[in-house]
């Protein structure tokens, strides 16, 4: 067999697998998928340690597909916009990627999984302010700190950054979640605080803490997450296929954090039930993405003990398995 014939079989092989996805693909099964898990909201609790999160109804429930050739699926409450909270640490980490050296970012954060809280001061006073990986809020924390200091107008190029790739020119930040979260600041400002103690941290810690809330604040729906995150999928093209958001190395990098760190102490779990890159935010929204093939997100607020989306996992769960994706 002639190498060239060989290719043509594998594209050919590889072409009807997609096909097979697609064509199992639809509104309908996404809507039976959400009503398969809607009885799992009762089980789940809203955050209410953000007191702008805890006024949010538990009964929200959304997702949405959206495949590299740009269609989109949707059920539920797919266009209804909620708080992202930590799912923008994955945006900040992508940012800090363009305007850092990897080796300039990896000496300020680990790329390893915590199994602690998201917001835990134990694990970094033992690491001497070293935050295990930057999704959580301690990680987090430090990238916006190296944003402060390459960007003129953080918040400006976050919200530049989203709209472009969510198609969406109206995305807003949640003034009124963002100063909420500034009000009841005391943990992420002593986790700041210890880093500036160990010398990971430079800039002034309320400025910092600012712009960390409102990456938080992002106010996005399912159907904008999908299409913002589908870079991920795509060797950190966008969609058009046309920008580079980051290096195909770069997302081989941030999807691995994911699958180890994305979900918090609960990413073991996640790992074995769903098998996909992921990640959650306390206001009960989950990213995943299936690389080479598509981004999905879902939410509903009810969360589980780890802080993350109850219902949502469960969705994510059956979707992995009715189109038999997993990385395992
Ligand atoms: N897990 C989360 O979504 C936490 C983010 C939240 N803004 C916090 O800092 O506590």
């Amino acid at each position: 067999m002639t190498p060239l014939l060989f290719l043509a079989i594998i594209l050919r092989i590889h072409l009807s697998l997609w096909k097979t996805v697609v064509a199992s693909l639809s509104n309908q099964l996404l809507q039976q998928i959400l009503d398969d898990v809607r009885p799992l909201i009762a089980q789940g609790r809203v955050a209410d340690y953000i007191p702008a999160l805890s006024t949010v109804a538990p009964d929200y429930l959304g997702i949405a597909v959206c495949t590299l050739d740009g269609q989109l699926w949707q059920a539920g409450d797919a266009d209804e916009r909620f708080s992202i909270q930590s799912i923008s640490k994955v945006l900040s980490l992508a940012l800090a990627q363009t305007r850092y050296q990897e080796s300039e970012i990896w000496q300020r954060v680990g790329k390893d999984p915590s199994g602690q809280p998201f917001n835990s001061l134990v694990q970094l006073e033992l690491e001497k302010g070293k935050p295990r990986n930057p999704f959580i809020n301690a990680g987090a924390l430090v990238i916006c700190d190296m944003l402060e200091t390459r960007l003129t107008a953080p918040r400006q190029r976050m919200l530049e950054v989203v709209r472009s790739l969510a198609q969406q020119p109206d995305i807003q930040y949640d003034r009124q979640v963002a100063r909420s979260e500034f009000e009841h600041s005391a943990r992420n400002a002593a986790i700041a605080w210890l880093m500036k103690a160990f010398g990971n941290f430079d800039n002034d810690v309320a400025t910092v803490l600012q712009t960390y809330f409102h990456y938080c604040s992002l106010s996005m729906s399912c159907t904008e997450l999908a299409r913002c995150f589908a870079f991920l999928a795509n060797q950190g093209r966008d969609l058009s296929g046309e920008l580079a958001i980051i290096t195909p190395r770069q997302t081989k990098h941030i999807n691995a954090l994911m699958m180890t760190s994305g979900m918090y102490d609960g990413a073991g779990e996640f790992a074995w039930r769903v098998g996909l890159p992921a990640k959650s935010g306390v206001g009960g929204g989950i990213v995943a993405i299936v690389p080479g093939e598509m981004s999905i997100a879902v939410w509903s607020p009810a969360l589980d003990a780890s802080g993350n989306s109850l219902a949502g996992v469960a969705a994510l769960e059956m979707l992995a398995e009715k189109l038999n994706r997993s990385l395992f």
